[in-house]
């Protein structure tokens, strides 16, 4: 079987890091918000020649976020340590990214996965736990439905197992293997026995069937019948 996802995922400790953001509209909102959101301490330079407000608004809420008004320059590159691309102006990203990989740093372009170093990916959050969903830039919507369906399915009481777990980790005896069997044993009640069907289980078929039909209509209906086949081969094979 074939690896459909060669992604490494890590979780990054971004506040230790220096973030430089190229764009201040609409996508390099997005991306600042998502970087925030999971790191609110990050140190952030944006640099961009205009800035929409609700971007400034939320640059007023984390001091260690500044805003630099003007156009991007390689000499931004020398204080950082990741870097992400949302301007409108492709040519720009693609001088962005040679300059950065010439200083051996990651890059994250808008729009344009095949110049990505790195995806941002769906963040489930409760509590402690943090979860991060990516289809491989098959569908962020998709993405983004499943964060809804885990966010939904993870119980509130997950955090207050979680905050509790080193106390009891701590007072275990034993080797690494005997208190591995030790957590195991509290926390088998966690996992559905044999049988166990989740209950989104069935809605989650349900579309994927109904996903299938809709693109062989979608073939048809651009390229007529004879684009339909692949999508049902497709079917088949599966
Ligand atoms: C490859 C990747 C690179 C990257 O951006 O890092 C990428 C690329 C692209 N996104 C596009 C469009 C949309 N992106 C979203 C949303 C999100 N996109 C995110 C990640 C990623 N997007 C990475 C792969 C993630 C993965 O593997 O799944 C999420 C998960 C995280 C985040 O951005 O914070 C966040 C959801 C957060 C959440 O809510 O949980 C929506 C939906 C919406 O906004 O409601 C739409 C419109 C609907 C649609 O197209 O699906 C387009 C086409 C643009 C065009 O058509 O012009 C491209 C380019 C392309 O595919 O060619
Ligand atoms: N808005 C959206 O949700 C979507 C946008 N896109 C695409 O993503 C790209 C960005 O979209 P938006 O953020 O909406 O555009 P935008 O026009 O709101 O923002 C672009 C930002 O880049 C800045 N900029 C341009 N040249 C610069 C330079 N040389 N140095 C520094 N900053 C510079 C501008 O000042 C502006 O703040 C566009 O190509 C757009 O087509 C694609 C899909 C959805």
């Amino acid at each position: 079987m074939p690896v459909q996802n060669p992604l490494f995922p890590v979780f990054l400790k971004l506040e230790n890091l220096r973030v430089l953001l190229v764009g201040g509209g609409n996508v390099g909102l997005e991306k600042l918000a998502a970087i925030l959101r999971s790191s609110p301490a990050t140190a952030v330079t944006v640099v961009s020649l205009t800035y929409l407000p609700a971007l400034r608004a939320l640059a007023a809420r984390h001091p260690a976020v500044q805003l630099h008004v003007g156009p991007y320059a390689d000499s931004f590159l020398e204080s950082a340590d990741l870097v992400f691309c949302a301007t409108d102006d492709p040519a720009l990203h693609r001088r962005i990214v040679a300059a950065a990989h010439a200083a051996r740093l990651l890059v994250n372009v808008a729009d344009t996965p095949p110049l990505c170093d790195f995806y941002l990916s769906s963040v489930v959050q409760k509590g402690a736990l943090k979860v991060a969903v990516s289809t491989n830039g098959q569908s962020p919507t998709v993405a983004k439905r499943l964060r809804a369906v885990l966010e939904a399915a993870l119980p509130d009481e997950l955090d207050a197992v979680l905050q509790k777990m080193p106390t009891i980790r701590k007072q275990l005896a034993g080797d690494f293997a005997a208190k591995v069997k030790a957590l195991d044993a509290v926390t088998a009640g966690l996992a559905g026995g044999p049988g166990y069907v989740a209950p989104a289980t069935r809605r989650w078929r349900a579309l994927a069937v109904g996903a299938a039909l809709a693109a062989g209509a979608l073939a048809v209906a651009r390229w007529g019948p004879q684009a339909s086949k692949p999508a049902d081969e497709n079917q088949a094979a599966s």
